[in-house]
């Protein structure tokens, strides 16, 4: 089987156009679709001297690996002409529109996966339109109320609680309900996407020291060990909640199939520390598989050819072995 992936290079101003690129110059053992504007692939490569054939997505016709020095191309049309590193609100529903075509089009199952490049959240907010991210964007497309967010670097995995949320409101929004969704919903991937048997979850507390003994915050004792004890009562494997700053050492993490943080900048420091160039950011819970880049839209290096697609040929491959694993 060939999977069929679709790609959207993201922010049209940053990185992203330029990686797509860069990934049209390997062959594949899949089909990748583009979902972008043509006319900035072609510029990007042109300013790249690099030749790209653009090959016109057929969904009639049955998945061909993509070609070196190519990609297929669904195309959607940009708002206004971009120049590297100069965000342009026009294009902020571009963005979304590709975001979209690409979504509804793993629900319909025209492509067996998802990889995404790096938007501009807040370009996207500036055009006008409410936009924390892909992982949001996604649930609300897909019509579920809860997905986890994942980045995965060797074999440290991290997943988050909340996701892009002011500090000011994370501890309100760990509640029960939700804790026991997000556990839920690793644990089910670690198991049947990622195939480990009996995976083990490493928890975070939120405050210093897990609140040391209630003396620095009480939202372990309240609202985080109960939760984990009515999980552990349905037979799922959980470590803590310990101190982030403990957990995150060598000797604990050795018993972790993942670490589960409460808040984005708890996990994905550490995350990024170890593996940030090749690592990726995958979606779990969605009714399609999704994977991303680890890094954002680099402006600052945009246009001058030397952003590096690591973590977006790693997101590639992660997409290709979960859809492949997928198959019947
Ligand atoms: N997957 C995503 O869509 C995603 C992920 C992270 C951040 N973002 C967004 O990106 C925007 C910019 O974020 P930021 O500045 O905090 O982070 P960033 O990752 O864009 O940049 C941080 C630093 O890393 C460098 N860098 C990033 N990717 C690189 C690459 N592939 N090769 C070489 N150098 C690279 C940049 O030049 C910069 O110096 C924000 O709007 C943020 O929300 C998007
Ligand atoms: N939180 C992610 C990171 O720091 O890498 C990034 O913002 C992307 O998130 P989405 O995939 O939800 O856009």
């Amino acid at each position: 089987m060939i999977p069929r992936i679709a790609l959207t290079p993201g922010e049209p101003a940053g990185i992203g156009p330029e990686l797509a690129v860069k990934l049209a110059a390997g062959g594949h053992a899949a089909q990748i679709v583009t979902v972008a504007d043509p006319q900035l692939l072609e510029d990007t490569a042109a300013r790249l001297r690099q030749p790209l054939e653009l090959i016109p997505f057929d969904p009639g016709q049955a998945a061909t690996e993509t070609p070196a020095g190519s990609l297929h191309i669904l195309p959607v049309e940009m708002a206004s002409a971009a120049a590297p590193g100069q965000l342009d609100i026009a294009n902020g529903p571009y963005v979304l529109e590709t975001l979209r075509r690409a979504a509804g089009g793993c629900l319909s199952r025209e492509f067996d996966a998802l990889v995404t490049g790096p938007v501009h959240k807040g370009v996207i907010n500036d055009a006008g339109i409410a936009f924390s991210g892909h992982t949001e964007f996604f649930a609300e497309q897909a019509g579920v109320e809860r997905v986890v967010m994942m980045l995965a670097a060797e074999e440290l995995r991290v997943a988050l609680v909340t996701t892009h949320l002011p500090l000011k409101d994370v501890s309100a929004a760990i509640t029960p309900r939700r804790l026991e969704q997000v556990v839920t919903i690793l644990h089910r991937s670690l198991r049947d996407q990622f195939r480990i048997g009996r995976p083990c979850i490493g928890i975070c507390g939120l405050n210093p020291h897990a609140g040391e003994g209630g003396h620095l915050g009480r939202e372990e004792i309240d609202i985080i060990e109960p939760s984990l004890e009515k999980l552990r009562a349905r037979g799922i494997e959980l470590i803590g909640p310990l101190p982030a700053d403990t957990l995150f050492t060598p000797p604990q993490l050795a018993r972790c199939d993942a670490v589960l943080a409460m808040y984005h900048d708890q996990g994905l420091p550490v995350l990024k520390f170890k593996g940030f160039g090749h690592a990726v950011n995958i979606t779990l819970g969605l009714p399609f598989i999704r994977t991303s880049v680890d890094h954002g839209t680099a402006l600052n290096i945009a246009g001058r050819g030397i952003a590096d697609g690591g973590s977006l040929r790693a997101a590639l491959s992660q997409a290709v072995e979960l859809a492949q694993l997928r198959q019947p």
